[in-house]
């Protein structure tokens, strides 16, 4: 039996005026799933992200969250407890503590004594920044702040993330402890939404990929899938030997697809074959006496099927 998505959109659409910022989308994430959300500046990913909070109105088309549908006539306050919602801009309050600051959500949670104690607690550890409960949230770094946002969006135990950009001016060491607390609470059965235009992170992080453009979905798959489908293999060859006659030999095989110069010495090749057929072409290029000192295998990045699948502009 097919598993009921814990969200699904049926033909939802944005309208802003004449302009179309979310055009027809039919969306699937399932329980447990991180799901990346990529495309470029204005493609529509804030607004489709509002639209699931509830924070904007669609214009036309359905949500589903855990199989109920939205209604924009009512309240539905159960379906809103399941989302925790972090926006790309969310204001902090910089001359509270990082205790005080998630001790006054958890009130308005309506979270009471030992248990709203535990429970900060427990955000605290998840989000790694136990060691800064009492803080104030100014002295705070860029990573650390957003993690405290993150720490807030979590309070109410939501089962669906739904993260704008959240490591957008982050550096490298923010970005990877932002990454293993989005792993932690995968591992806690959260399932997550998260929009970013850092594409490595996304690689690391998702299991599935939406792809965005001029406000349609135009690619929504397990990120295997995307791989195995759209990302084609090359093979880096470096020789001692004039690389263009390497090259001849090499073009010679119906497996090698394309194959260019990517500097002196070294050649760059699109190749449709298996791994025993790349390994067969690197002993036969030995055996005809060519001088190889490195043969590498990559694969396409998540980077390159953007912009395979991706190619016009928004913005
Ligand atoms: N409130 C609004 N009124 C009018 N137009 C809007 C409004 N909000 C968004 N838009 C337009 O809708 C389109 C989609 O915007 P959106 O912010 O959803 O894109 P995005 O993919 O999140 O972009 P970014 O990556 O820059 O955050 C853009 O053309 C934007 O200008």
């Amino acid at each position: 039996m097919k598993q009921t998505p814990a969200v699904k959109t049926q033909n939802l659409t944005k309208r802003f005026g004449r302009h179309m910022a979310v055009n027809d989308v039919d969306l699937e994430i399932y329980s447990g799933q991180v799901y990346g959300l990529i495309g470029p500046n204005g493609a529509g990913k804030t607004t489709l992200i509002r639209m699931l909070t509830t924070a904007e109105d669609a214009s036309s088309g359905e949500i589903y969250i855990g199989g109920e549908k939205l209604r924009s006539d009512r309240p539905q306050p159960h379906i809103k407890r399941q989302l925790g919602y972090l926006p790309d801009d969310y204001p902090l309050y910089d001359d509270l503590s990082v205790w005080d600051y998630l001790d006054y959500f958890a009130r308005l949670y309506d979270l009471r004594g030992r248990q709203r104690q535990r429970r900060l607690q427990e955000v605290l550890e998840l989000v790694n920044l136990e060691h800064k409960r009492r803080s104030r949230i100014t002295s705070l770094s860029r990573g650390m702040k957003q993690r405290l946002g993150l720490a807030r969006t979590i309070l109410h135990n939501p089962t669906l993330l739904l993260l704008d950009e959240p490591v957008s001016g982050l550096d490298p060491i923010a970005r990877q402890q932002f990454r293993e607390v989005i792993k932690t609470l995968q591992s806690v059965g959260m399932t997550i939404l998260i929009s970013s235009h850092v594409l490595s992170d996304l690689a690391e992080l998702c299991t599935a990929i939406g792809i965005m453009e001029l406000g349609f979905l135009v690619e929504s798959a397990p990120l295997e899938e995307l791989y195995q489908r759209l990302s084609r293999q090359q093979i880096w060859i470096s020789t001692q030997d004039d690389s263009q006659q390497v090259a001849a030999w090499l073009s010679q095989s119906a497996k090698v697809e394309g194959i260019e110069q990517a500097r002196a010495g070294v050649l760059k090749m699109q190749f449709s074959g298996s791994q025993a057929e790349a390994a067969a072409l690197l002993r036969s290029l030995v055996q005809s006496g060519f001088s190889v000192y490195d043969f590498r295998c990559v694969q396409d990045s998540l980077e390159d099927i953007f912009f395979k699948v991706g190619h016009q502009q928004s913005s």
